[in-house]
C-alpha cells in the first residue's frame, strides 16, 4: 500500500467569481482574485492510500463515508489518473501498478465544513493535490482542482492568486496563477467573523446558475466591470497598497451582492449582522478619513475583514463591543494574538451603535498562507496501516 497525507488552504476572493458558460467543465464567465489564508488557522487535511486489495475506491469526510460517486469527485479522480498515465516516465512500473488499484481517501476540515468557510475550496484542493504526490504527477494542477470546484483551482497557490477564466471551449486555459507570494504583503491580516445566526444559504453552485439565467446586472459585471477591476486589483496587491485595495475589495463583495438581489428570484447572503458590520466598517473609516479596514462577504452571512496588523487589536475591540460573546465558553478568538486595548470616547462615538449580543459567535485572526504542501509526520495520517480512517480519520 503506498498512503501520502497533504494539507490544503482556504482561499477569500476579493474579486468574486460567480457565475459559469460551461457547468460540467466548470468555467467561469469571469476572472477573479483570491488570498490564500493559512493553514496555521484553516487547513483540510487528506490522507490518501492505494492498494490492490482495496475492492473499491471510497472516501470518508470528516468522519463520515461520503458518496465517492458524486460527479465532481468522479471528475478530479478521472483527470489525475489521466494525467498520471500522460505524464509517467515511460516504465515507471511502480505508478503503472499504483494506477491500477482503488483508492481509499479520508479527509477533515478543521473548520466548518458546508458554512460558507470555503471548505469546498481547500478540500478539493487537497484531494488533488494529495492524488498528485500518490501518482507522482508535478506541474500545472488548478486545472483539475477547479472541476471539483471553481474555486478550489485558486487553493492551488499561496500568497495571492489569480484565476485567469480563460477562453477556450475546452477550458484548458482557465487556471490559477500565482500574483504574489504569500510573504509579499506581511502586515495583511485577515479576521473572520463567523456569524452565529447561520441561515442554510442557497449553495453557490445554485445560486450564480440562476444569476446567470436571470440577472442582467450580472452579464454588465462580469464583461464592463471586472476586466478593469482585475488589473486595478493585481497592481495594488503588488504596489501593497491597503487603500485602493481595501476600497477594491469592497466595492466588489457589494457588487457581488447585488448581482444576488438583481437575481430572479433573489438571493439574499446578507443578514443584519453583515448589514451592522458594513456600516462599522465604514463608520471607522470615516473617523480616521482613511480605509485601514475593508470587508468582504461570499455566499453566506459571515463577514472577512481585512485590514494590517497595527489596526487589529483596536477593531477587534470594537467587534467584541458590538457583538458581544454569548457566554457559552467557546472561545471568542482564534488564531493569531490579540491584546486588549482600550478605546477613546471619540471612537467610540464615532462607530458604536446598539450592541448585538451573539451576533458574531467567533473570529478566527489569520494572515496570507502557502498553498498545499505533503506532510511528512505519520502522525497526521488519516488512514489507518490497514487502509481505513484511524481515530483522527
Ligand atoms: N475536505 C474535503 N474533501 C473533499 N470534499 C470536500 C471537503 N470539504 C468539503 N467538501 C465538499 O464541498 C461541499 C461543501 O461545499 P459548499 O460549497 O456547499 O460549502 P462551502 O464551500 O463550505 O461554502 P461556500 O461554497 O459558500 O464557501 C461538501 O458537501 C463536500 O462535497
Ligand atoms: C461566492 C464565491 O465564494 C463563489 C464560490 O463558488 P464555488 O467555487 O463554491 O462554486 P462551484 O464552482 O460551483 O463549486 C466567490 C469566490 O470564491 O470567488
Amino acid at each position: 500500500m503506498k498512503k501520502v497525507t497533504c494539507t490544503a488552504p482556504v482561499n477569500i476572493a476579493v474579486i468574486k467569481y460567480w457565475g459559469k458558460r460551461n457547468e460540467e467543465l466548470i468555467l467561469p464567465i469571469n476572472s477573479s482574485l483570491s488570498v490564500t489564508l493559512h493553514q496555521d488557522q484553516l487547513k483540510t487535511t487528506t490522507t490518501v492510500a492505494a492498494n490492490r486489495d482495496f475492492p473499491e475506491d471510497r472516501i470518508w469526510l470528516n468522519g463520515k463515508e461520503d458518496n465517492i460517486n458524486h460527479p465532481r469527485l468522479q471528475s478530479c479522480l478521472r483527470e489525475i489518473r489521466r494525467l498520471a498515465r500522460k505524464r509517467r516516465s515511460s516504465g515507471d512500473d511502480n505508478i503503472s501498478k499504483i494506477l491500477n488499484y482503488k483508492v481509499h481517501i479520508c479527509s477533515v476540515n478543521n473548520f466548518p465544513t458546508a458554512a460558507g468557510l470555503a471548505s469546498s475550496a481547500a478540500g478539493y484542493a487537497c484531494l488533488v493535490y494529495s492524488l498528485a504526490r500518490l501518482y507522482g504527477v508535478e506541474g500545472e494542477l488548478s486545472e483539475i482542482a477547479r472541476q471539483g470546484s471553481g474555486s478550489a483551482c485558486r487553493s492551488m497557490y499561496g500568497g495571492f492568486v489569480q484565476w485567469i477564466m480563460g477562453e477556450r471551449e475546452d477550458g484548458k486555459d482557465s487556471l490559477a496563477q500565482q500574483v504574489e507570494p504569500e510573504n509579499h504583503w506581511p502586515e495583511l491580516r485577515i479576521l473572520i467573523l463567523v456569524a452565529s445566526a447561520e441561515k442554510k444559504h442557497v449553495g453557490s453552485t445554485a445560486g450564480m446558475q440562476t444569476s446567470v439565467k436571470t440577472s442582467p446586472l450580472l452579464k454588465h459585471r462580469a464583461e464592463s466591470v471586472v476586466p478593469g477591476r482585475m488589473e486595478e486589483m493585481i497592481e495594488a496587491i503588488k504596489k501593497k497598497d491597503f487603500e485602493a485595495f481595501g476600497q477594491l475589495t469592497m466595492k466588489d463583495s457589494n457588487q457581488f451582492h447585488a448581482t444576488c438581489l438583481d437575481t430572479y428570484p433573489p438571493i439574499f447572503y446578507l443578514n443584519q449582522v453583515s448589514q451592522r458590520i458594513i456600516g462599522l466598517v465604514h463608520r471607522y473609516n470615516a473617523y480616521y478619513g482613511t480605509t485601514k479596514i475593508a470587508y468582504s462577504f461570499d455566499a453566506g452571512p459571515n463577514a472577512v475583514i481585512f485590514t494590517l496588523d497595527p489596526t487589529v487589536n483596536e477593531f477587534v475591540e470594537i467587534v467584541k463591543r458590538s457583538f458581544p460573546p454569548e457566554s457559552n465558553g467557546d472561545p471568542y478568538l482564534k488564531g493569531l494574538a490579540v491584546s486588549p486595548v482600550s478605546l477613546s470616547q471619540d471612537l467610540l462615538s464615532a462607530v458604536e451603535t446598539d450592541v448585538f449580543p451573539g451576533g458574531v459567535s467567533y473570529v478566527i485572526v489569520t494572515q496570507p498562507g502557502p498553498g498545499p504542501m505533503e506532510s511528512q509526520d505519520i502522525s497526521v495520517d488519516l488512514l489507518g496501516t490497514d487502509g481505513f480512517p484511524n481515530a483522527s480519520g
